[in-house]
């Protein structure tokens, strides 16, 4: 089985979301421009689904004004595309026209401006109080109404602000006195607004009431599944009043007298992401890792065994992630470590990689959620992964498409070609991970650390042709980050 049916099998075992949070939609609204699917295309889909609600009522209350309370933000912007779906209406944009955040919003905008001048939409920048409350009293005096709710939706923050404030706790008031005035809450109700109808679009938000009607508004269920930019754009960001060692401390534990590479590259990658990166292993790494940046913590022998454990035990509690594994070697001093190591670390981040991954004894293992777990092809076999007990730890099957996985989700990675089967980066997307891993929950992690490699190695295909080194990519590692941080 490869790894694309191995993800199919996976997308059926397991249960697709049906209530997700503002944050994820975010990523998958993101993750739709990345494939191609615009979000003025979706803008317009979510505006029709709301003039579509807005006419069912017209049919219970005749031709009534129709009032459409609009924010600056993209909630905003279904407004204004519902807006021009409706005809006959009033446009009230709760802000300055120039505040306007987004291109789609925009360019809504501005086509309701192209035809108020004209047609039977009118459009009112109101920002003062008074004008506000002028057109609450109008719409407070008159029998039967529409109004809709295109002020705040996914992007609300914190407590409502006015003037979204004042507006809510009118028309809260206008309602209770007049139930022919019909609410219509575009995507999430504003505040506390007691809407009649909430249209939220693609799926419910934690943030809705049960009341929501789910619309689908063009959004394929693949966006949920394929990493992207919008992984990315999810990530913690730096805090630019940070002190050293804030934004992650990362401790590699790997290497051993046959190997001293690996845990120096992985070392190395994480250093792009996190600001504190150590390497524990045996003095005949040590003494070769040169790089003033990486800090190191020398162990007694020519591998890192059980005797390591107490004083790695003890180290470990210093960094917020531990990256295990790399060039450890394969014997019965490395196997007694890596199980007691595991045992002990309780519910430390731990993202474990290769060698550590083969001297796991499976039977009994507990899969904890804190472990990421990177095998390629044939160590995942030797896991022996049960598909029908999913573990709660994250896995990423590496291969031409990564495959990202845990009991709750799955996702692929299709960044990356042929010119990283070179040796090195295994051990360069453990250090993207841990050092990611160490500010951020592990599956977003594990998803953003593949397409981060992959997309460093996709850059360099494109310069250097396929001749291209790990020390290449762990170059380019903030350029990605740059690009969609
Ligand atoms: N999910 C989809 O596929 C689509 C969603 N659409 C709509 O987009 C909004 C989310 O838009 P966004 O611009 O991210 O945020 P909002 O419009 O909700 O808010 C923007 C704006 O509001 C200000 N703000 C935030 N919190 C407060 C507060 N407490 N008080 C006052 N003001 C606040 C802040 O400045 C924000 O910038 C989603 O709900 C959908 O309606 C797409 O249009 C269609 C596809
Ligand atoms: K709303």
């Amino acid at each position: 089985m490869d790894n694309l049916e191995l993800f199919k099998i996976l997308t059926k075992k397991i249960k697709e979301k049906d209530i997700i949070s503002p944050k994820e939609m975010e990523i998958i609204d993101n993750n739709c421009e990345y494939l191609g699917i615009s979000r003025i295309l979706l803008m317009e889909n979510a505006g029709k689904c709301v003039a579509e609600e807005v006419n069912k009522f017209k049919v219970e209350l005749g031709e009534v004004p129709i009032f459409i309370f609009c924010g600056t933000g993209n909630n905003g912007g279904d407004g204004f595309a519902a807006a021009r779906h409706l005809g006959n209406c009033s446009v009230i944009l709760l802000g300055k026209e120039e505040n306007i955040k987004t291109y789609e919003a925009r360019e809504n905008f501005k086509i309701l401006k192209n035809l108020a001048e004209f047609g039977d939409i009118s459009i009112k920048n109101v920002t003062h109080q008074n004008e506000i409350l002028e057109i609450l009293n109008e719409i407070e005096n008159l029998d039967k109404a529409i109004i809709v709710d295109a002020m705040l939706g996914t992007g609300i923050r914190g407590e409502l602000r006015e003037p979204y404030k004042t507006v809510v706790e009118k028309l809260n008031e206008i309602k209770k006195k007049n139930d022919n005035i019909k609410i219509i809450s575009v995507d999430v109700e504003t505040g506390d607004l007691n809407a009649d109808k909430v249209i939220t679009f693609h799926k419910r938000k934690t943030i809705n009431k049960e009341n929501a009607i789910v619309k689908p508004i063009g959004i394929p269920k693949e966006a949920e599944y394929i990493v992207g930019w919008g992984d990315l754009k999810a990530l913690s960001k730096r805090d630019p009043n940070s002190h050293k060692g804030e934004n992650g401390k990362v401790l590699v534990i790997g290497g051993s007298k046959e190997f001293f590479g690996a845990p120096i590259l992985t070392a190395l990658a994480a250093l792009k992401i996190a600001d504190l990166v150590a390497v524990a292993s045996v003095k005949d790494v040590v003494k070769k890792i040169t790089n003033p940046e990486l800090i190191t913590y020398k162990l007694k022998g020519d591998y890192i065994g059980e005797k390591c454990i107490d004083k790695l035990i003890e180290i470990s509690k210093k960094f917020d992630c531990i990256v295990l594994g790399n060039g450890l070697g394969v014997n019965e001093e490395t196997k007694a470590f890596v199980n007691g190591f595991l045992e002990r670390i309780g519910n430390k981040k731990v993202v474990i990689d290769a060698d550590a991954i083969k001297v796991i004894e499976y039977e009994g293992f507990e899969f904890r959620e804190n472990f990421i777990f990177t095998p390629h092809r044939r160590e995942f076999e030797y896991m022996g992964i049960n598909l029908d007990n999913l573990p709660s730890s994250t896995i990423v099957l590496k291969g031409r498409y990564d495959v990202i996985f845990n009991k709750n989700n799955v996702k692929i990675n299709k960044t990356g070609n042929s010119g990283m089967t070179v040796g090195g980066t295994g051990d360069i997307l453990c250090g993207i991970i841990g050092g990611l891993y160490a500010k951020n929950e592990a599956f977003l992690s594990a998803c953003c650390g593949c397409f981060i490699n992959g997309y460093a190695g996709d850059l360099l295909l494109k310069e250097k042709g396929y001749y291209y080194t790990p020390i290449d990519i762990i170059e380019k590692i903030p350029h990605v980050l740059k690009l969609f941080g």
